[in-house]
């Protein structure tokens, strides 16, 4: 039977480019984490093997995409920037989005047994994501501000909340009613005065997040530093806030 009878169907399947000229920041976030975490047994306040295998999927996200110039990671979620000028899929928003987050989730499922040797998976996880388009440089660093001090803000409420409970004996009820209407340095204090524990020297993974850039890879040969045009994805903990970060790394905001 001829087909053309139904190709008009095809008609109502639109286009949806995004804007070109503009920065792109897909966001991914594990859909009911909360949920996730418990089946899972995740240790509190943070699970050093969930945020691994986070960064793990990133990093092969990063690996086939280099168009994805900058990563951050907290929490169950991570959130990549797009060179401002990406041809990526034609910048088809839906492509983008559905390829990227399932490639992320099947890289956690695929490397799942590998940070989690003794949990097998109870049932299969998801993320969800979403694109935001930023018009300037100043947005983009914002934006990356706004969720690493996000991770800050949440990881001193949790390792305060934590400690009252594991360490401190508090149900989770009267450790929420400890913690109302405290401020940072509220916490800092009941965390240094009453369990020994000085915030600012726990694992920067904890405090700052994950941050994943490319760095060019350099070779010796015969003597000297070649540069070759392929590049790694690394891993740092850093301050992602101050405008050093972005200063040194010039390349992340260029406008091609
Ligand atoms: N115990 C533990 N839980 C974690 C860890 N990382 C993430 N989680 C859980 O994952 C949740 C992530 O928060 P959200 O993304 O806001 O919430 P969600 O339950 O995933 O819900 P949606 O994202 O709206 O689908 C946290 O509230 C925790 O319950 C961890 O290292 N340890
Ligand atoms: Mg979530
Ligand atoms: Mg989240």
């Amino acid at each position: 039977m001829a087909n053309s009878k139904y190709a008009y169907v095809r008609d109502f399947e639109l286009p949806d480019p995004l804007l070109p000229g503009v920065f792109m920041v897909l966001r991914i976030d594990g859909h009911s984490f909360h949920r996730f975490s418990e089946k899972h047994n995740f240790a509190k306040p943070n699970d050093v093997r969930a945020l691994q295998l986070m960064d793990h999927a990133a990093q092969d996200l990063m690996e086939e995409y280099p168009d994805v110039v900058l990563g951050f990671g907290e929490s169950d979620e991570f959130s990549f920037l797009l060179r401002k000028s990406t041809s990526l899929y034609n910048r088809r928003h839906s492509k983008i989005v559905s390829t990227l987050t399932s490639l992320f989730t099947s890289s956690y499922v695929f490397h799942w047994s590998r940070y989690f040797p003794d949990t097998p998976l109870g049932y299969p996880p998801s993320f969800d994501g979403r694109i935001v388009l930023y018009p300037g440089t100043k947005e983009v660093k914002d934006y990356f501000a706004w969720r690493q001090a996000d991770t800050h803000i949440n990881n001193l409420y949790n390792t305060t909340f934590w400690a009252l409970v594991q360490q401190g004996g508090q149900t989770t009820t009267e450790a929420h009613s400890t913690l109302r209407g405290t401020f940072a340095k509220d916490k800092h204090e009941i965390l240094f005065s009453r369990f020994g524990i000085n915030y600012n020297q726990l694992d920067a993974q904890f405090r700052k997040g994950s941050v994943l850039v490319r760095e060019d890879l350099e070779e010796e040969k015969d003597g000297e530093v070649s540069r070759r045009p392929k590049s790694k994805v690394v891993m740092l903990h850093c301050d992602i806030i101050k405008d050093e970060f972005w200063e040194e790394r010039s390349g992340l905001l260029v406008e091609s």
